[in-house]
């Protein structure tokens, strides 16, 4: 093992930028694939990196060069001995006919994300130099070793405004730099979350609808993509009934605990909407297919011991003793060796990263159609003229 590793280092001085580039990734809607430019670009960003990303993604990037110019691996195999070309082989073989315009926006989607670690501040922030949400709707504190996010709007059943996404991906960002050890997730008042505030549909930029549908795809991404590289055990802290984007992204925590009053609503087809959050992929590997078509397709509402027993949720606890046992267990959480748990989840998720950050892609291009569709807008239209609650 070590000789391969020995190999890859050599290798990756020896490499050209222009040869380095997720593995298994199949998926991706048509409407936001990268072009020849983007990943022209692409491959010349690689040369800026600030930092050597490792051998692991250099292979990657040079699978997914491989098959963004050339297709799928159409050499044959070099022999056992030939360590480095066979693992180089290996790596773009895996890609086994992920096509060309995947290869080229998953290429595309590494490298941003390589830029935006590298030029991120690594000093670890601690709680006190946190900055704080720019509205009151949500609530960051630190303490005990546990960083809480609270959605804090309880008159609107904590309903996202864009303001909180974007709040949220900067609390996740410090949360995964601070001292703590777990980072929990809650809501403020009897609801967890009512999901996207449907008024965000209202505010119509002036590019009009094309131009809303397509921020709100690449704000949706972002939030999405934060909850899948979150390197610290995730939990969240179910305290009521939650809906749409908020149950999705519970396929991306580590744990789920929730109270006796919580219900799980993912309404997408009453809304003339599509899943999110990767639950396209999370909820049909957590509960098996019919189960997950019954939510995603059909809004079947859950109840918290069902979505324990389908696997959604980790532990119900009654509501009478919730907050109590809840916090006095993460508190214990808290106390173990931090580096030993990040590493654990690393182990755990790391494999599916790539897959995932594919879905998420796919469920927000296709989201982006679905904004603009009668449908949808007919829906957010009966909503906000208060003639249809869930
Ligand atoms: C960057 C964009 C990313 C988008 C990602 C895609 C996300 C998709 C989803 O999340 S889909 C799910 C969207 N959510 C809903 O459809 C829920 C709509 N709300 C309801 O059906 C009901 O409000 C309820 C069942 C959640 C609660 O009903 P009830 O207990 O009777 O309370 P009220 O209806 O009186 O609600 C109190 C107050 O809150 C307002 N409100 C609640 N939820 C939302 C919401 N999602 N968006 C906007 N406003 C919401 C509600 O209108 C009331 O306001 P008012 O007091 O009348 O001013």
């Amino acid at each position: 093992m070590s000789l391969v590793y020995d190999s890859l280092a050599r290798w990756s001085v020896a490499w050209s930028p222009l040869q380095v580039p997720a593995l298994g990734l199949h998926v991706r809607g048509p409407a936001m694939l990268a072009s020849q430019k983007d990943f022209n670009n692409a491959v010349s960003q690689v040369k800026l990196l600030k930092e050597d990303p490792g051998n692991e993604v250099k292979l990657k990037l040079y699978a997914l060069y491989k098959q963004a110019t050339e297709g799928p691996c159409n050499v044959p195999k070099p022999g056992m001995l030939d360590f480095i070309n066979k693992t180089k082989w290996d790596a773009w073989n895996a890609l086994g006919s992920l096509s060309k315009e995947a290869a080229r926006q998953n290429y595309v989607d590494l490298v941003s994300r390589l830029s935006a670690s590298s030029e991120s501040p690594s000093p670890e922030a601690p709680a006190a130099d946190r900055k704080q949400p720019e509205s009151d709707s949500l609530v960051v504190t630190s303490e005990d070793g546990i960083t809480t996010i609270r959605l804090n709007r309880p008159a609107k059943k904590n309903a996202l405004t864009t303001q909180m996404y974007h709040d949220i991906i900067a609390a996740l960002q410090a949360a995964s730099k601070d001292e703590s050890a777990i980072t929990v997730l809650t809501g403020s008042g009897d609801y967890y979350c009512s999901g996207n505030d449907l008024t965000n549909f209202t505010h119509l930029p002036a590019g009009g609808l094309e131009e809303m549908a397509r921020s709100a795809a690449a704000l949706l991404r972002d939030f999405v993509n934060c909850f899948i590289d979150f390197p610290k055990p995730l939990v969240a802290v179910v305290n009521g009934p939650a809906v749409g984007i908020s149950v999705t992204i519970l396929g991306l925590f580590d744990v789920v605990y929730a109270t006796d009053r919580a219900s799980f609503h993912t309404p997408f087809s009453h809304l003339g909407q599509s899943p999110e959050g990767c639950s396209s992929y999370t909820f049909p590997k957590i509960m098996g297919s019919s189960k997950a078509a019954e939510m995603l397709l059909f809004g079947k509402k859950l109840t918290a011991q069902e979505a324990c027993a389908q696997g959604l949720v980790t532990e119900v606890f009654p509501d009478g003793t919730f907050q109590k046992e809840v916090w006095a267990r993460l508190k214990a959480y808290s106390k173990l060796p931090p580096n030993a748990m990040r590493i654990s989840k690393q182990i755990i998720r790391n494999r599916e990263k790539e897959k995932l950050h594919a879905v998420n892609a796919e469920e927000s291009s296709v989201l982006r159609e679905r904004w603009q569709s009668d449908e949808c807008m007919n829906a957010i239209a009966s909503f906000l003229s208060r003639k249809a609650k869930l």
